[in-house]
């Protein structure tokens, strides 16, 4: 990651409709789903970014033939009985969901199978996939930092209880995965509930897979006859928080994003964007493979927020630009009970503080979250930022420098081709 990019505050504020990439985590349960389910799952609307395209590639060392016609890709499921062991280790690049959904996955298999990925995720926690498996018979091998590369000697596995000990949807998916193949049924009770797209798409597909009412247990009926389908990705609502944060930010803005997904696990963004002070409305709510809609956003004056460990699952990959629109809004705001920002793809409490407070804004580190003063006087220090590779500290910068005068360097930049490769034209084609 060498790009480097020169971004100019804006004069004028962002006009017009965008419809925003695919859902990066539907994308890659389409692909998954796909590969287990019997005939020909058809998707609309794919995130062709690097981290979905890292679990495209995983299938395929796995002996699945994925295609792609017409802008749509093509999964020829044969069954997972089919899936083929790889004798070359299965290649994460920067991924922490194709890891946690794959090691759940292949537990279940009658094969060895190895995994590898780059730095970045060579850091991160895997135990919290690697324990709840191992209740369920699995046998996954880690560094003794509990990190990548591992090695998935494959078991019968059987149903178990579970409680997870993290508000986490990829380790959730990796159980779910494990369930299927189990020979009774699996409980899963989670910390807090936390996206769902595994639970929806494994139903779409023919699966039982029952949610209780207070929304974070989760029964798993195993061996279910799963069925391709045929999935229309919504827009990321993770991708699409830049450009509403950039619309609110920015005076004089009026935009429209166009079918966003409007999944409630996943628009904890909107809601506290609302509560904030700002412009945001849905306009025609649509079904894709999950419910969907337009969002008119314009500028709008901002005041502070508190938010606690209820509040994060539903914003986890949106707290970066939380922490951006708390620095230009008016009053103290605390963000709390997000320990998981540390174990991203960089330690998001660290690289917010480090990047913001470059630009000159009030912000102190908590060892769960931050808190800061905001001011739409800031006084950068430096015009140099740095993405630390991690996509999307990189994007949520490049909006700051959209809200200051004169030009700022973004380093690394290319980091958003994990999840947004054109993220960069997009945004140029709401600059008036
Ligand atoms: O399941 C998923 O698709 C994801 C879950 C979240 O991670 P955690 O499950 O670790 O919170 C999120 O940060 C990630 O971008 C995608
Ligand atoms: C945390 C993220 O992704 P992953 O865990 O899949 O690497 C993200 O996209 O912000």
């Amino acid at each position: 990651m060498k790009e480097t990019r020169l971004i100019t505050g804006l004069k004028n504020g962002l006009k017009g409709e965008l419809a925003v990439p695919g859902d990066k985590s539907i994308s890659h349960r389409a692909l998954l789903i796909g590969a287990i389910s019997q005939g020909k799952t058809v998707i609309d609307h794919f995130l062709k970014s690097q981290d979905c395209l890292h679990t495209l590639g995983a299938l395929q060392q796995l002996g699945v033939t994925i295609t792609e016609q017409n802008s749509q890709v093509q999964v020829w499921g044969q069954g997972i009985e089919h899936l083929s062991p790889s004798a070359a280790p299965l290649e994460m690049g920067n991924s922490g969901t194709t890891t946690r959904l794959m090691l759940g996955l292949l537990a279940g298999r009658p094969f060895d199978s190895y995994f590898q990925g780059d730095a970045s995720l060579s850091q991160r926690p895997m135990k919290r996939v690697s324990e709840p498996l191992a209740k369920m018979g699995a046998e996954i091998a880690l560094t003794a930092a509990g990190t990548l590369p591992a090695k998935v000697k494959g078991h019968k596995l059987h149903g178990e209880k579970i409680a997870l000990q993290v508000a986490s949807a990829q380790v959730k998916s990796a159980v779910i995965f494990a369930g299927l193949q189990a020979d009774n049924p699996t409980k899963i009770i989670e910390k807090l509930p936390t996206r769902n797209h595994t639970e929806l798409m494994l139903r779409q597909f023919g699966a039982e897979i029952i949610t209780a009412a207070d929304q974070r247990t989760i029964t798993v009926i195993p061996k279910p006859k799963l069925l391709g389908q045929q999935i229309q990705v919504p827009g990321d609502p993770s991708s699409a928080a830049f450009f509403m944060a950039a619309a609110t930010l920015v005076p004089e803005s009026s935009i429209i994003l166009k079918n966003v997904s409007l999944n409630p696990t996943r628009t904890g963004f909107l809601r506290i964007l609302q509560k904030m002070g700002g412009k945001v409305s849905i306009l025609n709510q649509t079904k894709l493979s999950e419910n969907s809609g337009d969002l008119k956003v314009e500028s709008a004056k901002l005041h502070a927020i508190q938010l606690t460990a209820a509040d994060i699952p539903a914003v986890i990959d949106e707290l970066p630009l939380v922490a951006l629109l708390a620095a230009r809004a008016t009053g103290k705001s605390k963000i709390t009970g997000a320990e998981e920002l540390r174990v991203k793809e960089t330690d998001r409490i660290a690289t917010v503080t480090e990047e913001l407070s470059k630009l000159g804004v009030n912000i102190q580190e908590l060892p769960d979250g931050l808190v800061i003063s905001g001011s739409t006087k800031w006084q950068p220090v430096t015009n140099q930022l740095d993405s630390h590779g991690d996509h999307r500290i990189g994007m949520m910068l490049a909006v700051a420098a959209l809200c200051i005068q004169g030009s700022l360097e973004l380093q690394q930049a290319d980091a958003v081709k994990i999840s947004y490769p054109g993220f960069f034209a997009d945004l140029q084609q709401l600059i008036v």
